[in-house]
């Protein structure tokens, strides 16, 4: 392999692309972007090169294979496209991996179809990830394309949670289990924080709460997974931005024998038009929080529910990991939004749980404690960072010489 030292990260999700192209001599990012409302009214592009002008396109962008032509396109104005001999690889999120990828993944033909053949696991994602590594290979055929799944960390979940208590022949004909998701954030999360401790990853039991658009909370002992709020796909768990989370199953029945809905149509109803967006109509947490302070009863409903759940599921995994060191708080949510770690932690004294209102305020981009020098144990904020993550993994497998 030559001296590329330079990979290209894409997360490909069901109606958008973002990107970084990162040096992995130092981690520097060259250029970050984002293809938003692809297939939607008013897409757009937004590429910043590093150190340059932040450049936005508005134009139709019909699907993901047009959305990174653009980017390419982007790309190559700064000298940074996918023919350029410096790049060593392109590294794809892949949400869906089944329980066949525990590991990044080097493409091949077989890798794509065994990708595709999870597609029904994943037929919002999964889609999006294929065209996402199909038109990278059709820009630069020799470049190597690797996938990193956003299940993989969660492989080491055991079985007795990784179960759902249904027919066993009826589960195992139909892939039935909890998957996982977020997997690349639940590690590199997790991993930060025993560092912020100044413990080696093995010695500490981490609760990671990834709250973003998507939101899910893992159990981590010594490094493993050892249980995760997502399950068959990124539907079940905790309240999202538009997902319902949890929900008793009969609920789906119930809307398609009385409420006459089609499968399809609950799909959409559960995964697009719930959460905190049908609680109250919103589903940025910034929004929900200002009309709840306006006094408006559905968002501080939206607001009251979310953390309802969020509290429902620290508290049992305090009790899966048994001795917990760090609860830590991550992505878009968990890493801005005071309020919502104040009042997911309140009163959890009794857990050895607790907030210093002051450090909870605070603003940082760096791992901190918010914790109160008493606490037994740590609350903390680690930003996530799945993109750098993945190039780190991509790159030690297109290039293990010098990644090493
Ligand atoms: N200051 C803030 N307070 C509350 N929520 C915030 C704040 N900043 C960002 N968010 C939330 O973070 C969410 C996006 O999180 P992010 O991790 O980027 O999501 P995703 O990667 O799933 O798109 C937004 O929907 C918004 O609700
Ligand atoms: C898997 C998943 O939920 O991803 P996201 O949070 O990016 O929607
Ligand atoms: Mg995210």
């Amino acid at each position: 392999m030559s001296g590329a030292t330079r990979v290209l990260v894409l997360n490909s999700g069901s109606s958008s692309v973002k990107y970084q192209l990162l040096d992995m001599r130092g981690h520097r990012r060259l250029a970050t972007g984002l293809v938003e409302r692809i297939g939607e009214e008013a897409p757009r592009l937004v590429h910043t090169p590093a150190g340059g002008r932040r450049r936005e396109r508005r134009e139709r962008i019909a699907g993901h294979e047009q959305a990174l032509r653009l980017v390419a396109e982007e790309l190559d104005a700064d000298g940074l496209g996918l023919g350029s001999a410096e790049l060593a690889g392109v590294g794809h999120r892949v949400v869906h991996g089944g329980r066949s990828f525990t590991e990044p993944t080097l493409v091949t033909d077989e890798v794509l179809a065994e990708i595709e053949r999870l597609v029904p696991l994943a037929p919002l994602h999964n889609p999006a990830n294929l065209t996402g590594i199909r038109t990278a290979l059709a820009l630069n055929p020799r470049l190597p394309q690797v996938a990193v799944f956003d299940t993989a960390f969660h492989a080491t979940i055991p079985e007795h949670a990784a179960r759902y208590a249904i027919d066993a022949a009826t589960a195992d004909a139909h892939l039935i289990r909890r998957y996982g998701f977020h997997g690349t954030s639940h590690a590199y999360v997790s991993r930060r924080a025993a560092a912020l401790l100044g413990r080696e990853v093995a010695e500490v039991n981490v609760i990671v709460l990834h709250l973003g658009n998507g939101a899910s909370a893992s159990a981590v002992a010594g490094g493993r997974c050892v249980e995760t709020s997502m399950g068959l796909t990124p539907l079940e768990g905790l309240v999202m931005g538009t997902r319902s989370g949890d929900l008793d199953p009969a609920v789906v029945f119930h809307l398609a024998r009385r409420g006459g809905l089609t499968v399809d149509e609950i799909d959409t109803l559960l995964n697009k038009r719930s959460g905190l967006l049908g609680l109250c109509g919103a589903n940025d947490m910034r929004e929900v929080l200002d009309r709840a302070e306006r006094g408006e009863a559905a968002a501080r409903l939206a607001f009251d529910v979310y953390i309802h759940r969020l509290r429902k599921y620290l508290g049992a995994y305090v009790a899966v990991l048994g001795r917990v060191d760090a609860v830590v708080f991550t992505a878009g949510v968990g890493e801005n939004s005071a309020p919502v770690r104040a009042a997911a932690i309140e009163g959890l004294e009794v857990l050895g749980l607790a907030v210093d209102p002051g450090r909870n305020a605070a603003r940082s981009g760096e791992p901190r404690l918010i914790s109160p020098e008493y606490a037994r144990v740590a609350v903390a904020v680690v930003p996530t960072d799945e993109e750098l993550e993945i190039a780190t993994q991509t790159y030690a497998l297109v290039s293990p010489e010098q990644s090493a």
